[in-house]
């Protein structure tokens, strides 16, 4: 299968080139940089560090869409939802891991999802997907009792708080609950906030240096805490669910599929 990743010039997008590269069942059918780019003509395999792979990097999907079958997209919100149309219109399957999309946003994509096979999921990592399992474990067992924190780090670039795995991660603790994460979020604290509320769920965010991404939820009570950690040290984590991923939807039907699909973890 031919796969284009789209944002190749970014920290997910040399990844995903040399994950690519390393995956049998797939092969590089193109990259695309940003229009104007200096980088449109290069090799993708010398820009992700791999060596010549003979895939010259594109300004647009347009110029390459003869090249490949699926899309791989670590962008963000309103590039992918672009990209989401462009491969509905063009039958092409789309992975997309971009984060920090509006609910509205989210719809727009499961419309697009109607048409064509769509895998999207904030965390492609087996590990972060086998955590929200354990996750839905805990919260349905500790129930109402126990306090729920969720704590999260990254990088100093990245642009969207708090990150997709962490509402993620909220979501899933909150259905166990019983309660809806729109309702119960409580996101930062300052000042005189007053006692926590038995019910709220909190978010907090830390943005600093190069942290791949850091993710803790912590049940607490009176007497015991029980913290639940992920840690990716390599973003090749991430890359490698994606692969995971199209090898999966290769003759899938239309549909919004996320990696708990791709992993059987549902
Ligand atoms: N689901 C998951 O497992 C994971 C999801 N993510 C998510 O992936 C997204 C990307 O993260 P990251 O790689 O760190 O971000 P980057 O900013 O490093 O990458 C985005 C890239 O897209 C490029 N770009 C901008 N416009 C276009 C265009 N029109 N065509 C092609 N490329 C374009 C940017 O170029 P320029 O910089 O020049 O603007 C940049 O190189 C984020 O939403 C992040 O949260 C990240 C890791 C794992
Ligand atoms: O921006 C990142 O880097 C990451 N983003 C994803 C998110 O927002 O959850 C996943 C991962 O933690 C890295």
């Amino acid at each position: 299968m031919r796969v284009a990743i789209i944002g190749a010039a970014g920290r997910m997008g040399k990844v995903l080139i040399e994950a690519v590269d390393g995956t049998e069942g797939l092969e590089l059918g193109a990259a695309v940089v940003e229009p104007g780019s200096s980088l449109i003509g290069a090799d993708a395999g010398e820009l992700s560090g791999i060596g010549k792979t003979g895939v010259t990097l594109a300004g647009s999907l347009e110029d390459v869409k003869d090249d490949f079958d699926v899309l791989v997209d670590f962008t963000f919100p309103d590039l992918t939802l672009e990209n989401a149309e462009f491969c509905k219109t063009n039958g092409k399957m789309i992975i997309i891991g971009t984060t920090g999309m509006t609910d509205a946003e989210k719809e727009q994509l499961a419309v697009a999802a109607e048409s064509t096979p769509v895998v999207f999921a904030p965390n492609m990592s087996v590990g972060v997907n086998v955590v929200l399992n354990l996750l839905r474990t805990a919260a349905a067992t500790l129930g109402d009792d126990y306090d729920v924190e969720i704590i999260e780090a990254h990088h100093r670039h990245k642009k969207d708080a708090p990150s997709g795995t962490a509402l993620r991660m909220g979501e899933v603790v909150a259905d166990a609950l019983g309660r809806d994460l729109k309702e119960c979020a409580v996101y930062g604290r300052e000042g005189f906030t007053g006692e926590r509320t038995r019910k709220e769920i909190g978010f907090e965010t830390i943005r600093a240096g190069d942290v791949v991404g850091d993710h803790t939820v912590l049940f607490a009570t009176e007497g015991e805490r029980i913290e639940v950690t992920h840690k990716a040290s390599s973003r090749m984590t991430f890359a490698k669910g994606a692969m995971r991923a199209a090898l999966w939807l290769q003759g899938r039907p239309a549909g919004l599929y996320d990696m708990q699909d791709v992993l059987s973890l549902k």
